[in-house]
């Protein structure tokens, strides 16, 4: 398939990951957390907006029982990175004793992650893991252990399949990455 250059405001987008490669990597990470987590009927986090499409389109593949729930921190502003720690906000289930599964579309300089992970330990969970659609390793500024990346990039910005530039281009299909 052919996939043109896509122009969001000032900048353009070449095509770096298609649908096809996404939805490979996604059911991956869906077998493997299907596999650790029978039995446990995990609670999986959507961290709004971004993961949407990552969230529904992982639970399509779960082939255990689980439960999704949709929270909210902080966002970018431009492609700038705030560093501030935001705060959970919009969670309506009890996490004590539950096995949380964090849903993100991308790990970045992970100081979102970093910030999420000790307030969910804090409400009592009883294992938080991560679950992303992106991680950039070389990116990363926290000593994270992120146990299901479901591709890793390269230091680029990339838009496309939930993820955004200025609100916009959440929904390609397909990921792509600035020129
Ligand atoms: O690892 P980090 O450097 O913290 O970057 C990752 C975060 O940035 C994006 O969210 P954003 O704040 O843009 O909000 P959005 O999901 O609403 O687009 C993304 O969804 C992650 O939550
Ligand atoms: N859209 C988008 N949001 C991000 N948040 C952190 N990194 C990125 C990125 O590469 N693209």
């Amino acid at each position: 398939m052919h996939h043109p250059p896509v122009t969001i405001q000032d900048k353009q987008f070449s095509i770096y990951l298609p649908e096809r490669k996404i939805l490979h990597s996604v059911e991956i990470v869906a077998a493997r957390l299907s596999h650790d987590y029978r039995g446990k009927q995990p609670l999986f986090l959507s961290v709004l907006n971004g993961s949407f499409m990552f969230a529904s389109d992982l639970m399509k593949e779960m082939s255990i029982p689980c439960e999704i729930s949709f929270v909210r921190l902080s966002s970018y502003a431009d492609m700038q990175s705030t560093g501030q720690v935001k705060e959970l906000i919009g969670l309506k289930e009890e996490i004590r004793g539950r096995h949380v599964v964090v849903v993100e579309d991308i790990v970045d300089t992970g100081h979102t992650v970093a910030g999420l992970l000790p307030q969910l330990h804090q409400k009592g969970a009883a294992s938080v893991e991560v679950a992303t659609l992106l991680i950039k390793p070389d990116s990363l500024q926290h000593d994270l252990h992120i146990k299901y990346p479901a591709m890793s990039i390269a230091n680029d910005f990339v838009v496309g399949y939930g993820l955004d530039y200025n609100g916009l281009g959440r929904n390609l299909r397909d990921i792509y990455k600035v020129m």
